[in-house]
């Protein structure tokens, strides 16, 4: 007799969700949560369109509306794992509580692929006996349309949780391969979050400012130095050991090189009136500096500026 599938849940059925849903769905029974998707889903699917994997419709073992009927609808069979692909949005929701009915304690695989720094911290609070894999997607799918043909998932073991997870982030990691993912491997995702934030601090931060592209965020080119120095600094005073030109050359060389013309997720927020992850990319770099003694200013700026324009942005959407 084989073995029965893995069970999946994922959360947050947008660009990042449905893809990786998707992949996992080839060796594992997959529920979705959709909110303003859920017509839609339950009578079409997600209908996928990529480069890497090709196109198709996908259908999910199970459709709900929230986490709370996903536990009904998978007749009392526990999750195994719980991917987390909403927004990280910490002060609109709070992730941990939201998917509380379908953690089953000290079992469940809590999975984040998601931007940001801190995220995992309300995790491990609530739920510091179940394992946990934090991931970071390099990826850019429209709403289901992927414009990167060359993705890759970092899936990474959380340092400060106390639950060895590595054994459930091989199992986790063969489903995405049967999937065709490619998958690159981190025991640290802090680091890999600081080093991702040079990036998304500065050129999400000042295209979203400048209402730009990355081609255009050119025109502040000091800004976008200054502040990577900024988040490398924040990143040393916690222990890491970036060495701040070096970050500052990869991120302008690599930008230069693959991504001219290219609008940060931060800015596609703005554009759409939806809440932008200020607090993982730029808040959370911002408190651990300052917790350290050590001066941002280039970052606090960017922070203040950005909360204030999201702030701006939802009430003109009223
Ligand atoms: N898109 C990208 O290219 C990349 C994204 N990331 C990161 O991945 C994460 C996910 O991003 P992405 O997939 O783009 O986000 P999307 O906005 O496309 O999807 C988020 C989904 O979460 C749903 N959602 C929001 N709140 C709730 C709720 N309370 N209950 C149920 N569902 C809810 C939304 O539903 P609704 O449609 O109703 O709002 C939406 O379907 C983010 O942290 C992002 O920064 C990382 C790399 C690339
Ligand atoms: C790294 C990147 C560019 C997507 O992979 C991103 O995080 C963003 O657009 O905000």
């Amino acid at each position: 007799m084989s073995a029965p599938s893995p069970q999946i849940l994922t959360v947050g059925s947008g660009a990042v969700g449905s893809l990786y849903s998707w992949r996992l769905a080839s060796s594992a029974a997959v529920t979705v949560v959709c909110r303003s998707s859920y017509d839609i889903v339950t009578k079409q699917g997600f209908t996928m369109t990529t480069q890497k994997f090709g196109d198709a419709t996908f259908h999910p073992d199970h459709v709900a509306k929230s986490v709370e009927e996903a536990v009904g609808l998978n007749n009392g069979r526990p999750f195994d794992f719980i991917l987390v692909t909403l927004k990280a949005l910490p002060l609109e929701y709070d992730v941990s509580k939201m998917i509380e009915p379908a953690v089953t304690r000290g079992k469940t695989t809590i999975v984040l692929i998601q931007n940001g720094l801190g995220i995992e911290e309300p995790i491990v609070q609530r739920f510091p006996d179940n394992p946990l894999i934090s991931c970071a997607a390099y990826v850019k799918p429209g709403h289901i349309k992927m414009v990167i043909p060359n993705e890759h998932l970092v899936v990474g073991l959380y340092k400060p949780s106390k639950v060895d997870s590595s054994q459930q982030r091989q199992v986790f990691v063969d489903l995405l391969e049967k999937g065709n993912v490619d998958v690159d491997l981190t025991d640290d995702i802090e680091q890999l979050r600081w080093q991702k934030l040079f990036w998304n601090a500065s050129y999400s931060s000042v295209c979203t400012i400048l209402q730009t592209d990355t081609t255009g965020s050119k025109l502040a080119k000091n800004t976008l130095v200054n502040v990577i120095r900024d988040v490398a600094r924040a990143a040393n005073a916690n222990g890491y050991e970036f060495d701040e030109q070096e970050q500052v050359d990869l991120m302008i060389g690599m930008t230069e090189g693959k991504a001219e013309g290219y609008k940060p997720s931060m800015l596609l927020d703005y554009e759409r009136k939806q809440p932008m992850e200020v607090e993982v990319i730029l808040g959370t770099a911002l408190r651990r500096a300052k917790e350290k003694g050590v001066a941002v200013p280039y970052l606090e700026t960017a922070y203040d500026l950005c909360t204030a324009l999201n702030a701006l942005n939802l009430r003109s959407k009223m």
